[in-house]
């Protein structure tokens, strides 16, 4: 269970970033401005503690893309971070914007090619502390392989291969559990981030315009009463032109199923002040988390 002296209240900011196009250099230029103008803050909050980009910012969208913006990132999920040798461009773009606004960020994702095998590359979010220093990272483990004809195609497993571990990290205000979008449909990973203490969720994503309408808030929702967390998924905005159509509407969920923030379809910037007393609200006054009968069914936390 979540130690509830470790979650301390913090501001939260998604970027729902716009113009993302063919020109890495360029999308790299405009996600660290969005960076620089998002930690600024707004009237309504302070300074934001943790910065969020949403899936795949450095590239357009679309498993032929992501082989040939990959990067190499030179370490893996669980290694020692110190070891990174040459940060990639987007890596080394993360890191000096989070050092240079001293906020955490959790970098949405990017096509990453393995160090070790040149055919394998993943969809990978990684993770910066205010020093800059690359503290985290996560594959995205379900490929978004679906057909629903008449409507939307999409096989990522043509060309990426799907991560194989479940991560987190700690900060000075609360423990954050990381997905990649499809992942959350896998409510397993939700359960065990949240028992390994996890008190906020972050999924940068991209959901369409088949299954956003339908499925982004109600997963957010669900991901989050289940579990008694806070649920956040940041998305890029909605470009017409662009060969695939994000649905947008970046999203911040308390632990009760509460909306608390929700960008439109544009470039924005959402923020929420997450408040620790609405979690330990929540779980005092429907205890499921004490509820549960591991002796009528198991624990998938338990491995
Ligand atoms: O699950 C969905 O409907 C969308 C998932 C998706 O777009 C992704 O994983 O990139």
């Amino acid at each position: 269970m979540p130690n509830a002296s470790s979650f301390k209240p913090f501001t939260l900011a998604l970027i729902q970033l716009g113009s993302i196009g063919p020109n890495k250099a360029e999308n790299l230029r405009h996600a660290r401005e969005m960076i620089l103008k998002a930690a600024l803050g707004s009237v309504a909050t302070k300074k934001p503690d943790l910065i969020v980009l949403p899936e795949c910012f450095n590239s357009p969208y679309g498993h032929v893309h992501f082989p040939v913006y990959a990067e190499k990132i030179g370490f893996s999920p669980g290694a020692d971070y110190d070891v990174v040798v040459s940060p990639s461009d987007s890596v080394k773009m993360l890191s000096s914007a989070a050092k240079e606004v001293r906020a955490w960020v959790i970098g949405g994702s990017i096509p990453e090619r393995d160090i070790a095998d040149d055919t394998k590359v993943y969809n990978t979010c990684t993770v910066y502390n205010p020093d800059g220093e690359l503290v985290a990272m996560h594959r995205k483990v379900h490929l978004f392989d679906i057909d629903i004809p008449g409507k939307i195609k999409f096989k990522e497993s043509e060309t990426l291969t799907g991560g194989t571990s479940l991560n987190y990290f700690d900060t000075d205000f609360a423990r954050i559990g990381l997905g990649i979008c499809y992942d959350i449909r896998f409510p397993e990973m939700a359960i065990i981030a949240a028992r390994k203490g996890c008190h906020v969720l972050v999924y940068p994503g991209a959901f369409n315009m088949t299954t956003g309408p339908l499925h982004w808030e109600l997963l957010q929702r669900s991901r989050a009463v289940d579990n008694q967390v806070f649920m956040s998924m940041c998305s890029p905005a909605r470009d017409l032109s662009a060969g695939y159509h994000a649905w947008g509407h970046s999203m911040v969920v308390d632990p009760m199923g509460r909306v608390l923030g929700e960008a439109g379809e544009g470039e924005e910037i959402v923020y929420s002040d997450i408040e620790p007393s609405a979690l330990e609200s929540a779980r005092a006054g429907i205890p499921v988390t004490k509820q549960r009968r591991f002796d009528v069914y198991s624990d998938v936390s338990a491995q």
